[in-house]
């Protein structure tokens, strides 16, 4: 039976969701993963073994889950904290727990109304629609109506201001932590995962605009770096620049790669660069094989130095930055007037997306959380 939640702090949510991407646990499940997340797309099959060596490098373990558990942790102690006593629940699109076994459990415990967290911060099909498919998929193996389900999402949270405040205490830490620092040779490469151009150029509303992944991403950025000169009075020349493409060589990815630029960089003069991965929410995978040996690698080949930032992880800002939000979706939830809260004055992107915004581009398929 489940507790009753009317007077609740998140009320009318029952439960929170953090839904994530997976990944292995150990060398045998790597193939399995790598085959589910390439399922039906369009990726050479060498380039799934050169990622699975990645996996390899590191046990077959990725850090990925050790990561959401301790994410999970800290947002259940920030929600008991702040006077709500609804669980948080975790599932995942690629690796178990499978986000249609949690659904398949809180409903088996009367949890019936939940409020997503994703731990993707920036719209685009693959961090932001693609959950809201995971979510539809699993709902319709459930075979739940959505009226007895209701599954809402946070919004996209790339400009929300605790977003950028914990990734402007991250890079603040680490310059302050590099010695002889000089501005006029170092560079500040803010990093994210590349995706298909395609796919960039879609991400967003769907009236046209598009281009709202590296939007985003650029405003942040931009914010941080301002962050950084009032914390600590160091003004760094910055630029955005793209990690672990995938897919079929034929097909336009955004550029520069990180590694790429890095040599460009040290032909120029630069001879510190500091990476700041501002499009990961923790240092999984793509961050501690693609960024920490592969760029470093390429850093020290060149003769560059190499600083690293952390992500956001499980920092006490991110933590409350995401509880903020549901705090905010709950009050959306209960009709009452709520005011966004965003580190510009730029677009804000709704909890409720909008009808055929970053779309999938290969086969329509029904999504959650959305008008359409
Ligand atoms: C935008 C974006 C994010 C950030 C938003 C979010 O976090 O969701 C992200 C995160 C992640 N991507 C991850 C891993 C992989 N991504 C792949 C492939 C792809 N990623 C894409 C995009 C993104 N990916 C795309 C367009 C593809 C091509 C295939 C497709 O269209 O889907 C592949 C296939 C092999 C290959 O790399 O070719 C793997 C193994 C892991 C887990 C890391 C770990 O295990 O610790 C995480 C967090
Ligand atoms: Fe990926």
């Amino acid at each position: 039976m489940a507790i009753s939640t009317d007077d609740d702090a998140l009320a009318p949510y029952d439960a929170v969701l953090l839904l994530s991407f997976g990944g292995p646990e150990a060398p045998d499940e790597v193939m399995p993963f790598l085959r589910r997340v390439t399922a039906g797309r369009d990726i050479p099959e060498e380039r799934l073994q050169e990622v699975a060596t990645h996996y390899h490098h590191f046990g077959g373990r990725s850090p990925i889950n050790d990561q959401n558990r301790a994410l999970l942790e800290a947002l259940q102690a920030e929600i008991a904290a702040r006077g709500s006593r609804i669980p948080v629940l975790w599932g995942n699109r690629n690796s178990d727990p499978f986000v249609v076994d949690t659904l398949r459990a809180a409903r088996a415990e009367g949890l019936l109304r939940l409020c997503t967290v994703v731990t993707s911060a920036y719209s685009s099909y693959s961090g932001c629609r693609q959950y809201r498919e995971d979510l539809a998929a699993a709902t319709e193996e459930l075979g739940v109506a959505a009226a007895d389900f209701v599954i809402d999402k946070i919004r996209p949270y790339a400009l929300h201001p605790g977003f950028v405040a914990v990734n402007t205490e991250r890079l603040v830490a680490t310059v302050e932590g590099l010695d002889d620092l000089d501005p006029a040779t170092t560079r500040l490469l803010f990093v994210t995962h590349s995706v298909p151009e395609a796919m960039d150029d879609t991400s967003g509303p769907g009236d046209g605009d598009g281009n709202l992944y590296v939007e985003q991403h650029l405003r942040t950025a931009a914010l941080v770096t301002q962050g950084l000169a009032e914390r600590s009075g160091v003004t760094l020349e910055q630029e955005l620049v793209f990690c672990s493409r995938s897919g079929s060589p034929r097909t336009p990815w955004l550029e520069p790669d990180v590694n790429d630029r890095i040599e460009e960089l040290a032909g120029e003069g630069v001879r510190t660069v500091v990476l700041a991965p501002i499009g990961f929410v923790s240092d999984h995978m793509e961050v501690v094989n693609d960024l920490d040996r592969e760029a470093r690698e390429t850093a020290e080949r060149v003769g560059v130095r190499f600083a690293r930032v952390p992500t956001a992880g499980t920092h006490p800002l991110f933590v409350e930055a995401l509880v903020d939000l549901v705090h905010e979706r709950a009050a959306e939830a209960r009709e009452e007037v709520v005011i966004p809260a965003q580190a510009d004055a730029g677009d804000v992107r709704p909890s409720i997306c909008a009808s055929g915004c970053c779309p999938n581009l290969r086969a329509a398929k029904p999504a959650l959380c959305g008008r359409d």
